[in-house]
């Protein structure tokens, strides 16, 4: 799909004193609190969609691959190494920083998203393990009937698995949410991922009272049978 990229030219700073959070499940890495950093957001747009504004963001522990992941969608490659933190992004989706500093600003960004890519590296366990604080501080943060994907990213790396599909599916299934694995190496899924969650949000803002509700699940489902890949809940 042809989408528009711009750039925007400031977000907003964030204090990071003010943005810690001491008691998070995401672990505690020490930050400078006597600057402050600035988000730059890069707005992409989908053209057939240009009148209805999404917002979209993505979660996850820091290094899981948001960033890549996002990247990988928008220009369909993979640039190794570690982006600077956070770049947000549109139908509109937000790459939110998986790091301590950036957590009220995340906070801020739950209330009027609609959609969120939740992701976990199958090669790091404390991801997975942090996917459930990541749940509750959504259900806690974002509106109630905002749409949540579960992604286990990475699944390239084969050798270093350490979360077995099977786990990804039960607790996608646990939470009622949409799973998938997917790769930002080689574009596994990414793009099924992406459109699954802009068909949903399509559709409901779409949608007359009395059509059938769009099937997410089933989406991906017959996609994947297209294409001819990998079963297991969705
Ligand atoms: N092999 C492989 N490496 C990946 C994949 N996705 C991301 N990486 C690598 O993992 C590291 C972290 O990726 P990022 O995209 O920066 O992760 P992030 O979640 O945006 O990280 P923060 O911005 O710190 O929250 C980088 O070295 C990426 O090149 C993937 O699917 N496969």
């Amino acid at each position: 799909m042809d989408i528009i990229m711009e750039n925007t030219p400031e977000m907003e700073c964030v204090d990071q004193g003010e943005a810690l959070h001491s008691d998070s499940a995401y672990g505690s890495s020490a930050v400078d609190t006597d600057t402050e950093d600035c988000l730059t957001p890069l707005e992409i747009t989908f053209p057939y969609n240009e009148d209805l504004m999404h917002k979209t963001i993505m979660v996850g522990d820091s290094g899981v691959g948001k960033t890549s992941l996002l990247v990988q969608y928008d220009q369909g490659k993979f640039i190794p190494g570690s982006f600077s933190a956070t770049v947000g992004i549109g139908f509109t989706i937000w790459d939110t920083a998986g790091q301590e500093r950036f957590r009220s600003v995340t906070h801020a960004y739950y209330r009027d998203a609609q959609a969120l890519l939740l992701l976990y590296d199958i090669t790091s366990k404390s991801s997975f393990d942090n996917i459930r604080a990541w749940l509750t501080e959504i259900h806690e943060y974002a509106q109630k009937d905002v749409v949540i994907m579960l992604l286990g990213n990475k699944t390239d790396m084969a050798g270093e698995r350490v979360i077995k599909r099977e786990e990804g599916e039960k607790l996608a299934k646990e939470y009622g949410v949409p799973f998938m694995e997917t790769s930002a190496k080689t574009g596994v899924n990414v793009e099924l991922a992406f459109l699954a969650v802009a068909k949903e949000l399509k559709h409901r803002a779409a949608q007359q009272p009395n059509e059938p509700k769009f099937q997410i699940h089933d989406y991906i489902a017959s996609e994947k049978q297209k294409s001819g890949c990998c079963g297991g809940y969705m």
